[in-house]
């Protein structure tokens, strides 16, 4: 049977790559896009996701929780938590907010207190990482301890050789050579 991780590689391949002429979150210009909210919000590719990622991340002693900036990271921890609780493995989830909210509880991380707690950022699609540790920053100033990043997919750009220089430890599900894509 074809694997989760197959399975979705295929999917990527055919639905969520696109050729073109992009600007990045950096600012730097790409011949390609992975749009992958494209299929983190389709109801084929959420359970593959969560599945993946659950793979990827099972093996992280103490982590209670997953989220990452919004909203690329939205869904993906949403498909961890939901898939991990059909697995048995408990994950609760919590959005970063790009900026801390101007009203109510004036927060920019969204969800359970995560004061003292281990957590695993996660990303679709890391470019030069800059999101994740983004998300960290916040999730520092709540006290949360960074256990690792975890993206679907990595466009090798450096995000992995940034995230590690600052000290965290740096996973992907999919890289460029699964989907016949080269760096930019
Ligand atoms: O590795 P980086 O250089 O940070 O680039 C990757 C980021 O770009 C995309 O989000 P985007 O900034 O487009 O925002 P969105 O999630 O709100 O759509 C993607 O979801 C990652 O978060
Ligand atoms: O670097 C980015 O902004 C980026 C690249 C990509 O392929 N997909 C995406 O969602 N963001």
């Amino acid at each position: 049977m074809t694997s989760a991780r197959e399975q979705l590689i295929e999917l990527i391949k055919d639905e969520a790559v696109f050729h073109g002429d992009f600007t990045l979150t950096s600012g730097k210009k790409a011949t390609y896009y992975i749009d992958m909210r494209k299929l983190s919000l389709d109801h084929r590719a959420a359970p593959l996701i969560g599945q993946v990622m659950l793979d990827l991340i099972g093996d992280i002693d103490g982590v209670v929780a997953v989220g990452g900036l919004t909203m690329g990271a939205d869904p993906i921890a949403s498909a961890i938590m939901h898939q991990g609780v059909a697995r048995g493995e408990v994950y609760d989830s919590f959005v970063v907010r790009k900026e801390p909210k101007d009203h109510g509880r004036g927060r920019q991380v969204e969800g359970p207190d995560l004061n003292g707690k281990r957590v695993v950022v996660v990303e679709d699609t890391s470019t030069t990482g800059g999101s994740p540790l983004k998300a960290i920053e916040a999730l520092k100033k709540v006290g949360a301890e960074i256990a690792a990043v975890a993206v679907v997919v990595d466009r090798q750009a450096p995000a992995k050789e940034r995230i590690e220089s600052e000290g965290y430890e740096y996973r992907f599900a999919i890289g460029l050579e699964d989907l016949g894509l080269s760096p930019q």
